[in-house]
Formats: C-alpha cells, structure tokens, sequence
C-alpha cells in the first residue's frame, strides 16, 4: 500500500551517495519526451509544447539555501537517516541544483503538461497561446525517482523555477505558501488521509519574490499590497504525480487528432497511471481493457472516500479543478485549502474558488472530475463493447458510491454503526444554528456527554433555552442510537479515531510563516510536532494554545479567514 506508514526495513541511508544508488528513471525511459526539448533541460521560457509526456528542464537553483525544515515521519519511512536533510549535496539538489546530483541520479529534472477543466467544463484560456499546448507544471519539477524500500516514489520540486509551461510567471513559490504546504501535507497524512507528502523545505537567504497580500489588519476580500517573500523549495513525493487534468491533455489531442501518434500517447500515459498507482490493485495479466474498468472502479472507490474523508477532518481543497485532482486518489495542491472552523457547509477560503469548490460540494467537485477521468480514457475502449459498458456503468455508479461512503464516515464520526438520516438532519441544523466549531463540537461531542452544557465551549454563539432543549433531545436520542449495550468507552474511544483534536487553524499558522520570513523556524517545528499527532490528548500547555475556538480578530480578516491563490 504505497499510503501506508511503516517504518523501512532497511538500515538508514545516511549518505548521499547511498541515496542516489536508489535513483531510477522508469517514466524518463518509458513515455516521450518532447521531441523539441533540448536534452539539457535549458528550457526555462514559456512555449507551446505538441506532444510527448514530458519536457526534460532543470531547476533554477535557489541562491542561498538555508534549511527550514523536514519530515521527519517520511525520512523515517523512506530509510533516510535525519541528519541527510542537513547534507550539503542532498541540500543543493533539494533546492533545486542538480549540478550536485551524480549518477545514477541525472542532472535533469522534468516538468509534464496538463489540461484545466473546470467543473467539467474544458478550457484552454488559462495557456497563453490558447491552444492548451503551453499549460502543465509551471513551477514544479520532478527531480528524482526511483525505488526505496519497494516503492517507487517520485519527488518534485514546487518553486523550482520556470519551466516552458511557466505562461510568464517567475516559477517561484513564497515562504509563506511553501510552509503552508509543507505543513499540510504532513497533517493530512497524520490524519489518515491520502496525500502526497512534504520530503524538505528550504529557503533563499537572498532571493525574494513579490506577491500581492494582505497588509496587518487588512479587511478587504482582495489583497491590498505588494509584499516581498524569500523564495522556497518544497520538496513533494508521491508515487505519481498524475492529474486527472493529464489524462485529458492527451484525450483532447487523440480527440482533434492533434499528431499521428495522439492516441498511443493517451494509451501510453493511462497504462503509465496504472503501473504508478494501481499496479499492487489491478491483475497484470488481466487484457488491457479489462485492466481499465478495473481502474474505473479503484479510482471511484479512491476519489469518493478521499472526498469523504475531507468531509471527516474538516478540509476544503478550495480549488477542486481537474488539474489539482490526483489521478492516484489522494490530496494534490495545498494552495488555496482552508479547514473549517465555525462550522458552514459552504465554507470556502479562496476568494476565486466560489461555492462550486466549497466545504460541503466536493463531493459534487470530485463527480465533475471523476467525469473528466472517465471521458478522457472511454476512447481507448472504443473496440471493446463489453467492457466499455462495465466503464460506463461505474460512472454512472458514482453518485451512489460517494453517498455511501459519505454516511459511513457520518455514521462513525457519531460512534454510530449505521447512518441516520433524521438524526443527522437535525444535527446539521443544530450545528449551524450554534454556530459550532467544526472539530472542537465533534471531539468534545466524543466525550458522550448528556447535558448540552459539556459542548458549549465549542459554540461561537450564545444559544437561546430553547435552542438548548432542542440539543438536549437530540442528544438524548444521539445517546439511545450510540449506545452499543452501554459500552460507551469503546464507542468513545472510536469516535475519538474519527474526530482529531488538533485541527488546522490558520490563526496559529499564521504566526509561524510569519516567524519563518525572519529565519526562525521555532514555530514550524512546534506546528510540526502537534499536527503529527491529531488524535492525541498531548500535554496541557499544547490543549490551551490550540484546541481553542478562533479568537474574534481573526474573523474577516484577509490572509486568515479568507485569501486569494497564494503562491
Ligand atoms: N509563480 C509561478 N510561476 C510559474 N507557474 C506558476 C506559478 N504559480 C502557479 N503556476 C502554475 O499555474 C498553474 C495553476 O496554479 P496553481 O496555484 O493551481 O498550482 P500550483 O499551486 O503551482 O501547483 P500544483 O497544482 O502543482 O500544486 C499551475 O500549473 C502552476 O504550475
Ligand atoms: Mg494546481
């Protein structure tokens, strides 16, 4: 199971040279490159790129590294002994100059183009040219793969500077957003929920980029300044980093016959999503048509319980397009993100993202890409009736599959062995009308409590009497629903799996980029270790920093409560 968390078997890899050995390039030796790529990746200006899988470029070195930070659970994972993060060639190539790399591992990274749609909507706007052909990986570059511990990881840079599909930005990410990221990845994998994983974050000690942002204090929905932000590298690893929003790059070049070779190319990068991300799932002997209904229904099972599993802990993805949507099934794209405090089920951090890519709509967010997915492979099925009836048929299925997987999270985030519509109806208004705190209400509602009074610290609103007899008979009901033959501390204690204490509060990260920007990463670090262990009680002093309602001042409050795409 390539999310799984176990320790390696291996014996640390403590050296640089020992890490290298693992190097591997399958997909630089496997699918195309661009035939009008140079091979020494000097191939930093924005332009249209006609086929092939990948563009071979090399990262633009960040001046000045200092390390921020790494983590500590994937090192482990991985075989990598800590003190890696800290040596000088594995700091130089994860800050992007692989003038430092040796053989086996190559000088060149790769960047791959990818398609946007929108809702199920497909565009080609958002590439400069307009045709789609120079949209893809603007500022992220893969650097390394290969095999450690019987996985096959890929790591990429985010901030690696610009690659042809750049469309005129710098190819930077800030600090800000690198730590946000950073951060999050590691959190959600904490949390049980799947998703590609921080490896490192370095920063420039000379290199700033400009961003619009928010000044102190700002109330605006929009940014209102310029600010200057040292430039970052974080390092992401994930089997793959295949998009949905890819496969339908090179649907649409098979569909408008765009090049001779459109469809094998489609044929190619779909058979490429299986090897990655389902090869332990799906037969390898099974006929190739069969091994894509076969995928149809993982991916299906995969998307709608990540979606479900976003709904449990909280997460809004903010920006749910096709190309922030993982074709392995987990978490992709920790910028626009936001967790919900004061419970709303349209919460929607992003500024651009609209109601569409809200709290409570990904699932219907996931159902426009999982369409996208199963558009853009339905032609490699086109001989092959049977079959693509079965494909048609578990798309058709979707809607039901995610409301299943829906209430069975429901149901255990209320201790519940079954789903109950009416009761959580209820809930759900009650919830709003208390203005709840989404993760305090449920951690606290763990404790069993009989009395409204026990869940009160998590409301952000006073509650009328009558209010109050309205919890008191929902509780009682909740009580006689959950009550699994009065064992009420296994019920609690599996209810505490489903509900984390530690939530992401964008007040408390604030401070720790903040911090960061002037070269003390003490914040990062503290952050690091309480959002690695969400389900725990943890120590005192930890409980009364961060298992609190949002203080006042952090209401409407741009940069905190809402922000526009931070990168
Ligand atoms: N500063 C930048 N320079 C070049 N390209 C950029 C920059 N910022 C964003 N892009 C590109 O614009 C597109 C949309 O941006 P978005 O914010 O979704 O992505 P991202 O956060 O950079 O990427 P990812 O989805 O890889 O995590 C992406 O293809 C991204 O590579
Ligand atoms: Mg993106």
């Amino acid at each position: 199971m390539p999310y799984s968390s176990k320790p390696s078997a291996e014996p640390g890899i403590t050296t640089f040279d020992a890490f290298v050995q693992r190097a591997d390039y399958s997909l630089m030796d496997t699918l195309n490159a661009d035939p009008d790529a140079t091979s020494d990746g000097n191939d930093h200006r924005a332009r249209q790129v006609f086929s092939g899988h990948f563009v071979p470029v090399t990262p633009t070195p960040l001046p000045d590294p200092e390390y921020v930070t790494h983590s500590s659970a994937l090192f482990k994972e991985l075989g990598l002994s800590d003190e890696l993060a800290l040596d000088e060639q594995f700091r130089r190539v994860f800050s992007g100059d692989l003038a430092a790399a040796q053989e086996p591992m190559r000088q060149v990274g790769w960047a791959t183009g990818y398609a946007l749609s929108i809702y199920g909507t497909e565009y080609t706007q958002q590439c400069p040219f307009g045709t789609g052909n120079g949209y893809g990986d603007g500022r992220a570059i893969s650097v390394f793969e290969g095999v450690i511990d019987g996985q096959r990881w890929e790591m990429q840079l985010k901030g690696g500077g610009r690659t042809p599909y750049c469309r005129g930005g710098d190819g930077r990410a800030v600090l800000r957003s690198s730590v946000r990221e950073f951060l999050a990845q590691d959190y959600m994998h904490a949390l049980g929920v799947p998703t590609s994983r921080s490896l490192t974050l370095y920063v420039s000690k000379s290199e700033t980029v400009t961003r619009p942002w928010y000044s102190q204090n700002s109330h605006y929905t929009d940014p209102d300044i310029m600010v200057d932000n040292p430039a970052a590298i974080t390092t992401r690893v994930a089997p793959s980093f295949l998009r949905v929003g890819q496969l339908e790059l090179f649907a649409r070049r098979a569909r408008s016959h765009a090049h001779t070779t459109a469809l094998e190319e489609l044929r190619m990068i779909v058979s490429h999503l299986i090897e990655r991300e389902y090869k332990s799932d799906i037969h390898q002997n099974l006929a190739f048509a069969d091994q894509l209904v076969e995928l149809a229904g993982l991916f299906r099972q995969r998307l709608t319980a990540l979606v479900a599993n976003w709904l449990r802990v909280g997460y809004c993805q903010g920006n749910f397009n096709s190309d922030n949507c993982a074709a392995g099934g987990f978490t992709l794209d920790y910028g626009p993100f936001g967790f919900c405090e004061v419970f709303d089920p349209e919460f929607q951090p992003w500024t651009g993202g609209g109601q569409h890519f809200s709290f409570f709509n990904q699932p219907n967010a996931a159902e426009a890409n999982y369409h996208m997915f199963w558009k853009a492979v339905r032609p490699l099925l086109a001989d092959h009736a049977e079959a693509l009836e079965q494909f048609d048929k578990i798309r058709s299925g979707f809607a039901e599959a995610m409301q299943q997987q829906l209430e069975q999270m429901w149901a255990a985030k209320l201790g519940l062995t079954e789903f109950q519509p009416t009761l959580f109806k209820q809930l759900m208004q009650l919830m709003s009308d208390s203005a709840v705190d989404y993760t305090l209400f449920f951690r606290e509602l763990s404790h069993i409590p009989d009395a409204v009074s026990a869940l009160k610290k998590s409301f952000y609103v006073k509650t009328s009497p009558q209010l109050d007899e309205q919890w008191q008979s929902w509780l009682k009901s909740w009580r006689d629903l959950a009550a699994n033959g009065g064992d009420w501390a296994e019920v609690s204690a599996k209810m505490k799996q489903a509900n984390p204490k530690y939530t992401w509060r964008e007040w408390l990260i604030v401070p720790a980029y903040q911090q960061a920007m002037q070269g003390d990463y003490t914040l990062v670090k503290e952050l690091q270790a309480v959002l690695g262990h969400p389900y725990d009680e943890q120590a005192q002093a930890v409980e009364d920093k961060y298992y609190r309602l949002r203080p006042s001042a952090f209401f409407n409050a741009g940069g905190v409560s809402h922000y526009s795409c931070s990168s």
